[in-house]
């Protein structure tokens, strides 16, 4: 059976990078010795519990500062919630972390050491971050099984066609990553005919199959129901502890469910941080953002 290439939904979305097929081989480039090594999540080292650390980051386009001596740091296992206003450089913090835009100055890190200004996008998926865009993207002609097996994480060359043979533990794994994004009723559905909120599950589940340590996660329940929003939430819930979370959104519903520390952006740079009720009672961001 060949793969048919994944749909993006809409075309101005940009397609993410499908870093499992073709298989890639990421070498990070130490800039003081000039060698090279494999990459990969196993070599995250989580020794202060920091998983992502941005210090500094400036992105300039045309002169205009998109982002402007942001610092950020995301603890292990954290579920941090991004919010601001629109223009405030969400989308560009999560383009710098995944090597989508070069910063002109700062660094960020993923753990200790892994440096991501260094690595390119695939690199940078494969050493275990993954990214959802705000719109599904699937193989709407695969089976929602079929899209967990072609984006599970394997040996790329034993594992080539959907014709290869599961083992029971990849089976297993299937089976565990459709409990977890409720779909397993629907394991054998064909994906272009889900809900859109049942096409958002799958993709991060899709991501998950992936085993990544930071998932970062655009405008998630944008269009969903409540009901979907609420099913996203519980899964966000869950998912955190053995996942870090970075989730922007505007629904702040949403937010208001799932929030544990809130990080506001404004111009750029981190406004406030803290709980829900803090930052929403700070006079700065009702100001900018909230009062608006
Ligand atoms: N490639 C680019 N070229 C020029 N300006 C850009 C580019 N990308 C972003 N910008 C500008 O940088 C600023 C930050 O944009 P960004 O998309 O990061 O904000 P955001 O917080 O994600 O906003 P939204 O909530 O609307 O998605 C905006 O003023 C935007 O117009």
């Amino acid at each position: 059976m060949k793969l048919e290439e994944p749909v993006i939904a809409h075309p101005h979305d940009a397609p993410r990078p499908w870093p499992w097929w073709p298989p890639a081989k990421p070498v990070v480039r130490e800039p003081a010795g000039g060698y090279s090594r494999p990459i990969d999540s196993s070599q995250l080292d989580l020794a202060h519990g920091v998983v992502l650390y941005l210090d500094g980051i400036s992105v300039s386009f045309d002169g205009f500062k998109a982002l402007n001596n942001l610092s950020l740091a995301i603890d292990a296992g954290e579920l941090r919630c991004i919010i601001g206003p629109n223009g405030a450089g969400k989308t560009t913090m999560m383009d710098v972390i995944t090597g989508k835009t070069r910063p002109d100055a700062g660094t960020a890190f993923f753990g200790q050491t892994i440096d991501l200004t260094k690595l390119t996008e695939a690199q940078i998926a494969h050493a275990g971050i993954g990214r959802k865009f705000q719109k599904p993207t699937i193989f709407e002609r695969h089976t929602v099984f079929e899209n967990l097996e072609i984006s599970m994480k394997a040996d790329k060359r034993v594992r080539k066609t959907l014709f290869a043979k599961l083992s029971s533990e990849e089976g297993d794994r299937i089976a565990a990553t459709l409990g977890q994004i409720r779909l397993a009723d629907n394991a054998k559905r064909v994906a272009g005919e889900l809900s859109h909120g049942q096409k958002q599950w799958l993709e991060i589940g899709m991501l998950l199959m992936q085993e990544p340590k930071l998932l970062l996660l655009d405008e998630p329940v944008a269009g969903m129901s409540d009901d979907e929003t609420e099913r996203t939430a519980e899964l966000f819930l869950s998912l955190a502890g053995q996942h870090s979370l970075v989730v922007v959104e505007h629904d702040m519903s949403f937010i208001a469910r799932i929030a544990k520390k809130v990080t506001v952006l404004h111009e750029g740079s981190v406004l406030a941080e803290g709980t829900l009720d803090t930052v929403q009672s700070d006079p700065r961001v009702i100001e900018v953002y909230l009062g608006r």
